[in-house]
């Protein structure tokens, strides 16, 4: 099987992971990047060409992820990670689509113009397919639909500072404005869910420490629980689609239940890092621990995973969010003033299904978090996220018996500074294809496939994650 530009290929397993829980011996038949069939019986009977096809014998044959959580921060900080490197990242680790947000590229994509421009450097270097959220940010309503029109997949904001201040966080007088441009449309709006609260129920100012607990302590449940109440008001408001992402605060789901029990069409996602790593595991001066909202402790942890498994979370990203090492500050170890943002995309795939075994969950779940709803999230789920005829051939062979240890070297993300360092999972990842084109295999990347822009159908209406919601 070579690495290169085949215009159809037919991969074999001995468990493919079909929709509706199915996992059974079957050929998939891709041609022109399309699933144009797939066999399940008579399997000798389909034509085989040795040096073209793939048989993934024993190894599962799934979806390829798709992660709708992802800070490509190219152009303007390349250097903190760029296309290239984020996207062979992504398939080294079974990612076949990507949804880059907004922010931490210079310009942020708040206008159509960013947004061309945005296309431009995504187009010259990704090795998987990339879709885009916009951002909503002060007065840039009239911006939304014409983003919109040109295909975005839906917007992101912040109700606190993002970290940038390029990309400034939203008022709730700023959120009606927006809400008045998104209603009737097919969008979605993604929320950074973290609100400033009263002086009185903050915890005493820490200007800079080593000590994990005063920035968990600067970052309260409270502040991401007092976001959600906002949100869910909004969404019951407008009944315009809207997404928590990266809950951490385990106390902020009864809001979100209460809300969907009114209608709201109210979605919500965790991370890998909130699923795997708890406060408690912090070392003294872990910067690389550091993200917004805070890793909590074991005992919320335990309550997204119930959340996780009783339906509750609808999804599981990654929220790659890299800097460079130096803005890490691993020297001083000083919590409050280094970068928040984990960089952990490659590793996705392994870290949730290292935690799904010890949870109860399998295969269908994982498919069903972080390849179909994230998919239907992004308005890409006619095409991506399931393997169904009719769908890219977009497809993840990996061993869920062998096990990886995240190294330097193999990780392939432009800086290697992450939490996992040193970490063994089970889960490999032996061959990643992206419509067709084996894009990863082994260690080895494909030099002559590029990765395409996907685009938002603005008339589509997009698959709902809702579906009591009273739109
Ligand atoms: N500007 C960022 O990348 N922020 C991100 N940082 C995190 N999660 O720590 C985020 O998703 O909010
Ligand atoms: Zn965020
Ligand atoms: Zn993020």
């Amino acid at each position: 099987m070579s690495i290169g530009r085949m215009s159809s290929l037919r991969v074999r397993g001995q468990k493919v992971v079909l929709p509706e829980g199915v996992v059974a011996p079957a050929i998939i038949e891709i041609k022109d990047g399309v699933i144009q069939a797939i066999h399940r019986s008579d399997l000798d009977q389909v034509p085989w060409n040795q040096d073209r096809d793939i048989d993934a014998g024993q190894n599962l044959v799934m979806p390829g992820v798709v992660d709708s959580h992802v800070h490509v921060n190219e152009p303007g900080r390349t250097l903190w990670e760029g296309y290239r490197t984020a996207t062979r990242a992504a398939a080294a680790g079974g990612v076949t689509t990507i949804v880059d947000m907004p922010l931490n590229s210079i310009p942020p994509t708040t206008t159509l113009n960013a947004f061309h421009e945005k296309m431009s450097h995504a187009k010259a270097s990704s090795y998987v397919d990339v879709a885009f959220w916009g951002g909503v940010v002060p007065q840039n309503q009239f911006d939304l639909r014409p983003m919109i029109q040109a295909g975005i997949a839906g917007f992101k904001c912040f109700l606190i500072h993002s970290g940038v201040d390029e990309f400034p966080h939203v008022t709730e007088e700023d959120l009606h404005e927006a809400m008045k441009q998104l209603k009737g449309t097919n969008s979605v709006l993604l929320f950074h869910a973290e609100m400033e609260i009263p002086i009185s129920e903050q915890a005493p100012e820490v200007d800079t420490s080593a000590e994990y607990n005063d920035f968990l302590n600067s970052r309260p449940k409270q502040m991401e629980n007092k976001a959600i109440e906002l949100v869910a008001k909004m969404c019951l408001q407008y009944r315009v689609p809207c997404h928590i992402v990266h809950l951490s605060s385990a106390d902020a789901l009864p809001i979100i239940r209460d809300a969907r029990r009114q209608g709201a069409p109210l979605t919500v996602e965790t991370c890998h890092h909130y699923l795997s790593l708890n406060a408690e595991d912090v070392p003294q001066g872990g910067t690389h621990f550091k993200c917004c909202p805070p890793i909590r402790d074991k005992n919320n942890q335990v309550v997204l995973w119930e959340a996780l498994k009783n339906g509750d979370i609808d999804m599981v990203v990654s929220d790659h969010s890299p800097c460079t090492p130096e803005l890490k500050l691993l020297e001083q170890g000083d919590f409050m003033k280094a970068w928040g943002g984990i960089s952990s995309m490659q590793f996705g795939l392994s870290l949730f299904w290292t935690g799904a075994q010890q949870q109860g969950m399998g295969l269908h779940d994982m498919v069903r978090l972080m390849c179909e709803r994230t998919a239907k999230l992004a308005g890409v789920s006619h095409r991506k996220g399931s393997l169904a005829v009719g769908m890219d051939g977009d497809i993840v062979i990996w061993d869920p018996d062998a096990c990886i240890t995240i190294q330097p070297e193999n990780i392939h993300h432009r800086h290697k500074v992450t939490p996992y360092s040193g970490l063994t999972l089970k889960g490999a990842v032996q061959v990643t294809i992206v419509r067709g084109q084996v894009v990863y295999k082994q260690g080895t990347f494909s030099e002559t496939h590029k990765g395409s822009l996907i685009m938002c159908d603005p008339s589509r209406k997009r698959e709902s994650l809702t579906p009591n919601a009273h739109l």
